[in-house]
């Protein structure tokens, strides 16, 4: 890699994720730079949301926005774009109105033939590449930055489904319908993202974070079959790559929402240095279930930020004691996305308080 980058001024996050006890938690929430933010919905006014993602200088400007706004109390950044960047990739068409939605969605294996054969992700995600590293540029090294991929099962329930769904009853339909095809559809997807994930690096992303938000919805033992086994994929091949191409590899963060049942087994085999909890479960529990093997993130109610200045003290004051119970790191973040109706004044509030009671 010939790009060099302004010297970190920060680097919380990093030792955090790296399993190091910290002076106080890093913190970063979730979508981040969204629509709960004026300065956001002002740029969303005059662009589409996939032609912001595909123009650089715009997705490093809304990147930097929660930085600027929350300037000494944030300690990351997370690039701005999309899960669904990837099924582009692949070839599918994807649109935000105001969900995703896709107008023709995988409905049969014979569909799969309908997808690129082989996807050239520097030539299909090259612009994902060129924000990150102007985003390193405009950062300054105030924080590091944040890379992301969706995971396969999360992806390939998108492409079935078409869209969002309460139930992911195509999806699942395909899993016990198809048990052989759809192995073969998530490790094609879990490829793409891997080559992804490394270009992101080699680009300039500090840390990747890898997003399973439908892992909730599988039985422990279809996440085994289905989701498990990509996740590994990518963790492995990500840092066997970035060492056979002799770039320095990054922590990985795995978010599999709703897949608490696994806590344990994915500590133990999955190969992330942290793994992000949603708040279904007691932080004292899920450091006892990882032991200390991993670093944690997460893992408040997002809906605590509508529950006003008290509220949000009282909690943050709770997590921060049942994570420092540990003896890993920990990240401090939100067990979801932030929701766009919340307050940025209570967002800043929420960091403050992480700032007073994480600190030893
Ligand atoms: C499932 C998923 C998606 N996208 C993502 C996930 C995984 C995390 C999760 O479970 O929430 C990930 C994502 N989406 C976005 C980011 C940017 C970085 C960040 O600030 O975290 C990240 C990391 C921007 C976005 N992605 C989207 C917006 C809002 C779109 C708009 O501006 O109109 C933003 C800022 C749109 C989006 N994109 C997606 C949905 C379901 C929606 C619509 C509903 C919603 O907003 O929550 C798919």
């Amino acid at each position: 890699m010939t790009t060099t980058f302004p010297p970190l001024k920060n680097d919380l996050l990093l030792r955090a994720a790296r399993g190091e006890h910290t002076e106080r938690a890093p913190v970063w929430v979730m979508r981040q730079a969204g629509r709960y933010l004026p300065e956001f919905r002002k740029v969303r006014e005059s662009h589409e949301f996939f032609e912001i993602c595909r123009t650089p200088a715009l997705a490093t400007e809304i990147t930097a926005q929660p930085i600027r706004r929350y300037s000494g109390l944030v300690d990351a950044s997370i690039i701005f774009s999309d899960i669904l960047v990837v099924p582009q990739a692949m070839g599918m068409e994807v649109l935000m109105n105001p969900g995703p939605s896709f107008p023709d969605p995988l409905v049969t294996p014979a569909d799969v033939s309908k997808l690129h054969s082989t996807v050239d992700v520097q030539k299909e995600l090259g612009y994902v590449f060129e924000a990150i590293t102007q985003t390193r540029h405009e950062l300054k090294g105030e924080v590091p930055l944040i890379g992301f991929s969706g995971a396969p099962w999360t992806l390939f329930a998108y492409m079935i489904e078409g869209g969002g769904s309460k139930t992911l009853q195509k999806a699942k339909t395909w899993l016990y319908k198809y048990p052989e095809e759809s192995k073969a559809l998530l490790l094609r997807i879990a490829d793409v993202c891997v080559d992804y994930l490394v270009g992101q690096v080699k680009a300039g992303a500090q840390l990747l974070q890898i997003f399973d938000s439908w892992a909730g919805e599988l039985s422990p033992y279809d996440f085994e079959q289905f989701s498990f086994p990509t996740l590994r994929h990518i963790s492995t091949n990500v840092k066997r790559r970035l060492a056979e191409d002799g770039v320095p590899d990054v922590p990985m963060t795995l978010f599999a929402k709703g897949a608490n049942y696994a806590l344990r087994f994915l500590a133990q085999n999955a190969g992330y240095d942290v793994l992000g909890l949603d708040w279904q479960i007691d932080p004292v529990e899920a450091r006892h279930l990882v032991g200390d093997k991993v670093a944690l993130q997460g893992n408040l109610d997002p809906n605590v930020l509508y529950g006003g200045r008290d509220a949000i003290e009282a909690y943050v004051k709770r997590m921060c004691e049942g994570f420092r119970a540990g003896k890993r790191g920990w990240i401090a973040n939100l067990g979801h996305g932030i929701t766009p109706g919340v307050d940025p004044d209570d967002l800043k509030w929420f960091f403050e308080c992480v700032h007073k009671y994480s600190s030893i």
